[in-house]
């Protein structure tokens, strides 16, 4: 054959065709996808098993591509590296070509930083002796080993030992060409978050025991690089609707509470002022007031019907789910959510119905016990504890 890479061309789709069949039979994802690069990768490796069985190889063909990952067919073998394949190639890269075309100049060099690092196979990571609980020669491990790139959300949140934990398993599992014991195996490892949101929890804990146990008290932090994103998209999402400047001042002012440079002196505490106009100065009941300002249209509609209950109503926004998309109240207690919750619910028309969260106590971590069979119910759905999501939710539903 004079010119094997033109028959290649126009046939190793043909020849792949039953390699996608073979392995969604034998995988359990039937709606594998698998792309162009792994499949003529794979179709490869079977020319080159067969050519090697005659003494012969790829090789031998210059203008013929040769495989370029002997590890395919056998983690092709692994559900959970199958189960990270399983995407449609198409709708990923258009969503891909969408968000990349709608980046900020701060977003697309962060990416593109990313990604350099991640084809460098550079490594840039943004129980003192404990690991996770991965070990060698286990589908996960063979999936750790293929990952070009982890990232890790809301990391100022998680303690430090998470992330200690993780770099000593890493470097036992990443098989390496060299000996080197490069932190977290040498992969690329992208942390996310903001250090002026949530830290880790330690109960009854001080300033300095929750300093002591973020990301950046620990040996890794010596590693990572910090790019940072200023730019609040939240807000500039809103800007056509709302006075630019206003906007641009109110993102900063939240960025200079963050950064403890608004109020006196800050030592964990500090006094803040907060802004006049966005205070509720004047009002008799407070959620009465704050409902009014946050929900507007929604109380005038109310008090039109507590003047005339049968008669017709002029809005219908409780039936408009965007409305209430872009709106809520905050509060620190689950009490207060709940009265806040209440008066909404006299505020809206309509059948009420009442949704119990789960009611049963799950036993499998703890050891049979006779008071365990005396908690009703009723009294689990009475208990507002901190730290849990309320019991009771009702809502109302309105017949049309
Ligand atoms: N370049 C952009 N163009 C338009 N909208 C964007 C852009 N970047 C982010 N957004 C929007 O800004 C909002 C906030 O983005 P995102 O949730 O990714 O931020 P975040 O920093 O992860 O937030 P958090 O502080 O909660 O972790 C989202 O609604 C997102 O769609």
């Amino acid at each position: 054959m004079s010119k094997p890479e033109q028959v290649w061309d126009q046939t190793w789709h043909w020849m792949a065709d039953d390699i996608v069949y073979n392995y969604k039979k034998s995988s359990t994802s039937p709606a594998l996808q698998l792309d162009d690069r792994t499949l003529q990768n794979l179709v490869l490796l079977e020319i080159e098993q067969l050519l090697q069985a005659n003494q012969r190889s790829l090789r031998d063909y210059p203008s013929m591509p040769y495989p370029e990952d002997a590890n395919c067919p056998t983690y092709l073998d692994n559900s959970l590296i199958l189960a990270e394949l399983n995407y449609n190639n198409e709708e990923l890269r258009s969503e891909f070509e969408h968000l990349f075309s709608q980046m900020t100049d701060e977003q697309a060099s962060i990416y593109n930083q990313i990604v350099e690092a991640v084809n460098k196979d550079k490594c840039v990571p943004v129980f003192e002796d404990s690991t996770c609980n991965i070990h060698q020669g286990t589908q996960l491990a063979e999936l750790l080993n293929q990952t070009s790139l982890i990232i890790w959300d809301e990391a100022p949140m998680a303690h430090k030992f998470c992330f200690e934990a993780l770099d000593h398993s890493l470097r036992d599992i990443i098989k390496h060409n060299s000996k080197d014991n490069t932190i977290f195996g040498g992969k690329v490892m992208v942390f996310g978050g903001d250090f002026r949101q949530i830290l880790p929890v330690i109960p009854r804990g001080t300033r300095s025991d929750i300093v002591n146990v973020t990301i950046n008290s620990s040996y890794l932090w010596d590693h990572c690089q910090i790019l940072r994103l200023t730019k609040n998209m939240r807000l500039q999402n809103n800007m056509q609707a709302t006075n630019q400047e206003e906007t641009v001042a109110f993102a900063q002012w939240i960025i200079d509470i963050g950064d403890g440079i608004i109020g006196d002196k800050n030592d964990g505490y500090a006094t803040i002022e907060i802004p006049q106009e966005l205070l509720i100065t004047e009002y008799n009941d407070p959620i009465h007031s704050i409902i009014s300002s946050t929900f507007p249209d929604l109380s005038v509609n109310v008090q039109l019907r507590l003047l005339r209950p049968q008669g017709p109503t002029l809005s219908h926004h409780h039936n408009d789910p965007e409305y209430f998309q872009t709106r809520a109240i905050l509060a620190s207690t689950n009490e207060t959510v709940q009265q806040v919750n209440d008066y909404m619910l006299t505020m809206i028309p309509g059948e009420q119905m009442e949704y119990l969260s789960s009611d049963s106590v799950d036993k499998s971590e703890t050891i049979e016990s006779c008071h365990f069979g005396s908690l009703t119910t009723e009294f689990l759905n009475s208990l507002t504890t901190s730290g849990y999501p309320i019991t009771v939710s009702n809502s109302r539903l309105e017949h049309q």
